[in-house]
């Protein structure tokens, strides 16, 4: 097998999608999954590179193993449930010290998985009037509103950022790592999967150059001619 040329890594707490997001991206369907056991991946062909998509378990009890899955990744894809404010939370308390041993120039996306499950604006208000009106409330939606906002997870992107000591204005803007999904619908998972690529291909065209700039040419290195050591002969 060809090693692959790039590597990604989902990270997050148990339960927030990590699986499915992976498994609607790479089989383009939703099957019920079990808690991930230590960590597994994909291989994906993106242009002329092959970029490995690691998913890791988000279980307390396997995270010592993190680090290791982040060894070497070009991006990490931190996974939040949009319902459920803790494992926002978790991601900068507990999984972004495992990125310590990924790339210097790792990027990062936020994710908030679970769209689906929450209410719709557009259906909160519009034709929803209540008795007053007259008229009935047309539809009881079993949907939540959503727990956790795309600002609160843009204020921990630039958290990272500054955590990291990476300068804002040479890194991918907030807007374009922070994403909402839904592993279910399918609503914006290939984005997501595929605007990382986009980013990290270059970031291996670059890498490879500068290894190719380091290789020294033994063949053209004359030899030294020996000299006598010493100064004092
Ligand atoms: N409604 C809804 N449910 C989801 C979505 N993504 C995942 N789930 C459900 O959430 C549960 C956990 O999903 P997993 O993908 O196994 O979660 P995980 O992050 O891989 O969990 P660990 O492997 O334990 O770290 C499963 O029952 C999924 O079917 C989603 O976008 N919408
Ligand atoms: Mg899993």
């Amino acid at each position: 097998m060809r090693k692959p040329d790039g590597k990604i890594v989902l990270l997050g707490d148990m339960n927030v999608g990590k699986t499915s997001l992976l498994q609607r991206y790479m089989e383009r369907r939703f099957p019920d999954t079990v808690s991930t056991v230590g960590g597994a991946f994909y291989l994906k062909q993106w242009r002329s590179f092959n970029i490995s998509i690691w998913d890791t378990a988000g279980r307390e009890q396997f995270h010592g193993l993190g680090s290791m899955y982040c060894r070497g990744a070009a991006a990490i894809i931190l996974t939040y449930d949009v319902n459920h404010p803790q494992s926002l939370f978790e991601l900068e308390d507990r999984f972004l010290a495992l990125t310590e041993t990924a790339n210097n120039d790792c990027l990062f996306a936020i994710v908030g998985n679970k769209v689906d499950l929450t209410m719709e604006r557009a259906a909160e208000g519009g034709e929803k009037e209540g008795p007053a009106s007259g008229k009935a409330v047309s539809c009881v939606s079993s949907k939540v509103s959503k727990q956790v906002h795309p600002e609160d997870a843009m204020a921990l992107y630039k958290k990272i950022l500054k955590y990291k000591m990476l300068d804002e204005k040479e890194m991918p803007a907030a807007e374009q790592m922070c994403f909402e999904t839904s592993a279910k619908t399918g609503h914006n998972v290939d984005l997501l999967f595929e605007t990382l690529f986009d980013l990290v291909v270059p970031m291996i065209t670059r890498q490879r150059a500068e290894e190719s700039s380091q290789i020294v040419d033994i063949a053209s290195c004359k030899t030294p001619k020996q000299t006598r050591s010493g100064c004092c002969a």
